[in-house]
């Protein structure tokens, strides 16, 4: 299994590299999402994650056997409080083809403190907010707002390391034939 990652983000790669059987091969390829930089509602993140997989898969020129799309977003998690809940969620989407199947993952998903989600919410991009707020450079890039929030229980890799271990479900285990 030779996976291609379709970011240049370093966390994604190891957070890939992770979720991967041990004999798997991770390379990563710079793509485009297709969707805004920062993606809001679950089929934007979905959509984000498809395009990733898919195009890291047909651009890269080596012989990668597996697409695999990581996009984070914030989203309502509409549904789940009774009435209205107000609240802004950072979510994170995985997706991984073979240019066939596809297979899907998400990771946890975290309630924004009203801090960043007002922010987010007038139109601001998650990753640059939480550097104002926390006087950090690329926060995205490490620890991510999985580890802020969590107070260093999890981090951006882990997060995202769990939906590309359910997004490489179909393909590692026999169970979704
Ligand atoms: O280089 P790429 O692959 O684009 O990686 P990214 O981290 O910029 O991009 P994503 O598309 O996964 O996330 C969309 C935006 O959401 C923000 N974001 C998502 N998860 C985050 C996290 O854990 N910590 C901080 N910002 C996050 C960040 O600002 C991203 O620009």
């Amino acid at each position: 299994m030779e996976l291609v990652v379709g970011s240049e983000n370093p966390v994604k790669r190891r957070a890939t590299e992770r979720a991967a059987p041990e004999d798997a091969t991770v390379l990563a390829f710079g793509v485009d999402s297709g969707v805004s930089d920062q993606p809001r509602g679950h089929a934007a993140c979905r959509a984000g994650a498809e395009n990733r997989a898919r195009r890291a898969l047909d651009a890269s020129d080596t012989a990668a056997t597996h697409g695999v799309g990581l996009e984070g977003g914030v989203a309502t998690l509409e549904g789940a409080f009774e009435g209205t809940d107000g609240r802004l969620w950072l979510v994170m989407w995985a997706a991984v083809t073979d240019g066939d199947r596809w297979g899907y993952g998400t990771g946890p998903s975290l309630v924004l403190p009203d801090v960043v989600a007002d922010p987010v919410r007038e139109g601001g991009e998650l990753g640059p907010v939480l550097d104002e707020y926390l006087g950090t450079a690329g926060i995205k890039h490490g620890e991510g707002a999985a580890g802020v929030f969590t107070g260093g229980a999890s981090d951006r890799t882990s997060a995202l390391a769990h939906a590309v271990a359910g997004a490489l479900g179909p393909f590692v285990t026999d169970h979704y034939r």
